[in-house]
């Protein structure tokens, strides 16, 4: 079997972002990212910096591993990475999935297809503003976008915002994709922060700006402003 890159397994815990915010589920998170966002609060899984935590593990040792740490106190699996959509054996992980019940939901970028996209019962496209110093390739976008629109997919863009670049960009992607459910979330501008209670409150007042920025466009009416939720609840904490 063809083995997945696995930098953490953990849960069960709340999904903290977007179109399931609140869902209980356990997370596998994978090692390899084809960006290398400005403000990555996940940069350990490509920059080198955990490449020894990293262990290649069949899909069937992944459900191995949820398993062992969720007992049965799991039914929804939430993929994130790095990039999960650099892998093609995520396919084999949700056959399994699928094959035991269990829900699951994925988070990337909208810079690469995989055709297990339409095995995914909650997906999350996450394009990235200016502030990422990122590109989006808009033909891939596109792309993937009318495909999930196709096919009838469960999923929803959500763009991390950061400034007022991020918010035009935020318009930008929102209007491009009409119809398909819009999320924009705070971004944390302090991922190495160890002062929680500082964090925290720093956070809530951004947030605070970006519902009024938001509700003073006409442009962003049928759309759902957010926080992180587990960065409210736990900080900068990993495997959380
Ligand atoms: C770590 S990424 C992994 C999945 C995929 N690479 C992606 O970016 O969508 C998971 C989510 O965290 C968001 N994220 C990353 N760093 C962030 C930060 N500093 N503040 C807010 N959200 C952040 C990303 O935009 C993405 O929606
Ligand atoms: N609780 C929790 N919710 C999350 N939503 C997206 C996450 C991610 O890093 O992809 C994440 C995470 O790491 N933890
Ligand atoms: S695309 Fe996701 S994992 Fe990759 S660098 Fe950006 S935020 Fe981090
Ligand atoms: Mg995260």
């Amino acid at each position: 079997m063809r083995k997945i890159p696995v930098l953490e397994v953990f849960g069960p815990t709340i999904q903290g972002e977007g179109m399931v915010i609140g869902q209980k589920t356990m997370f596998v998170r994978t090692a390899g990212c084809d960006y290398s966002c400005a403000w990555c609060d996940s940069a350990f899984t490509w920059d080198g910096s955990a490449k020894d935590d990293i262990r290649l593990m069949a899909a069937t040792e992944v459900w191995d591993k949820l398993k062992e740490i969720g007992g049965d106190r799991f039914s929804h699996v939430t993929i994130s990475g790095g990039n999960p959509a650099l892998l093609p054996q995520i396919g084999d992980l949700l056959e399994i999935l699928k094959a035991n019940g269990i829900g699951s939901a994925l988070e990337t970028q909208g810079s690469r297809w995989q055709d297990w996209f339409y095995d995914i019962n909650d997906l999350t496209i996450s394009p990235k503003p200016p502030s990422s110093t990122m590109e989006t390739d808009y033909d891939r976008l596109d792309l993937i976008v009318s495909r999930l629109k196709e096919n009838g997919s469960n999923f929803s863009l959500k763009v991390v915002v950061f400034d007022e670049k991020d918010l035009e960009y935020a318009k930008g992607i929102h209007m491009r994709y009409e119809g398909v459910p819009f999320y924009i979330q705070t971004g944390n501008p302090e991922v190495s922060m160890e002062d929680t209670p500082r964090l925290v409150s720093n956070l809530l007042l951004d947030y605070e700006r970006l519902i009024d920025v938001v509700c003073e466009q006409k442009e962003l009416n049928d759309v759902r402003v957010l926080p992180q939720l587990h960065t409210l609840v736990w900080g900068n904490k990993r495997g959380v």
